[in-house]
């Protein structure tokens, strides 16, 4: 029998640990504050938006909305991001992508102070990664991480297959792997021998966008399985990047989409806001 890994009760067992936190925090006069800045009118972006709100609120983080148009320009953009690197009010600074065509998205987020950067974006927290020093981590591999480890997945020796190789993604989880003292393997859209690779990783971390990719039959027996993909259907449903039905019994562990690495996301995020305020201000 595959043992669910759910995200949504891990997620909330965080927030409510951040929640502790927060308060622990206001206690001294702080109030952790998080900026979201949204471009345009996105759908996707505005649900996304609305739901990292009501996870502050949840946390007890102060959350601030700045919503510009979808003709902004890149300066606009661009003074808005200065004006809250330079609040000392604010402790982290969210840009939420995808951005218009006519903005320059590395540019911007690379505009944020690096202590504000809760998404774990930039290149200095991400070098920070590559390096083993501590830094913001992305909080996708963050959220990955934390429910193999609060599941109690052993991680040293295993063999891990990512697919996908993404900035924000496939290549943080697979140095966050590694630094766990799994043997990382990363796979993407040229590689040769992926089926090979799929039927040997003890671990396999899925985050290609293309829904329900991989099979059962792909994979290793008792292997566990994180599913990254958020992948919406004509019917409206959502699918990851690997057949839930068709692996549940061939897999030991597996995280169920929705309800798995998505809500990690969020959670993770509102742990690097907390971390924010805590070193900005403290
Ligand atoms: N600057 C920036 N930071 C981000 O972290 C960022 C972003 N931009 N742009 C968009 C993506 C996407 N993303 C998700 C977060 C949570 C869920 C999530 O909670 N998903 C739920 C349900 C989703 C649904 O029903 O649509 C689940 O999987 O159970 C999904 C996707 C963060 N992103
Ligand atoms: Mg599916």
């Amino acid at each position: 029998m595959a043992k669910i890994i759910d995200g949504r009760a891990i997620s909330a067992q965080i927030k409510e640990e951040v929640k502790q936190e927060a308060k622990a925090l206001a206690a001294r006069g702080i109030k952790a504050c998080l900026a979201v800045v949204q471009v345009g009118d996105h759908p996707a972006s505005s649900v996304y938006v609305r739901n990292k709100h009501r996870a502050c609120a949840a946390c007890g983080i102060k959350s601030l909305e700045f919503h510009l148009p979808e003709s902004c320009g890149q300066e606009d953009l661009l003074r808005q991001i200065r004006d809250l690197n330079a609040r000392e009010d604010v402790d982290g600074i969210l840009v939420q992508l995808p951005l218009p065509r006519q903005i320059d998205a590395d540019a911007v987020i690379e505009a944020i102070d690096p202590a504000k950067d809760v998404d774990g974006f930039l290149p200095e927290n991400l070098g920070r990664l590559l390096i083993g020093q501590d830094g913001f981590l992305p909080c996708t591999p963050a959220g990955i991480l934390e429910l193999l480890k609060r599941s109690h997945i052993p991680l040293e020796g295993k063999e891990c297959l990512v697919l996908g190789r993404s900035n924000i993604v496939g290549k943080p989880v697979a140095l966050l792997m590694l630094r766990e003292h799994a043997t990382v393997t990363i796979a993407h859209s040229r590689t040769a021998n992926l089926p090979e690779l799929m039927r040997r990783a003890d671990i396999l971390i899925a985050a290609i966008g293309r829904a329900d990719f991989v099979k059962g039959a792909d994979l290793k027996e008792g292997a566990v399985v994180i599913d990254v993909g958020i992948n919406r259907m004509e019917d409206g449903s959502l699918h990851g990047d690997v057949d839930y039905e068709d692996a549940f019994d061939r897999v030991s562990a597996i995280t169920p989409v929705p309800g798995g690495v998505g809500p990690m996301t969020i959670a993770m995020l509102m742990k690097n806001c907390l971390r924010a305020a805590r070193a900005r201000r403290s």
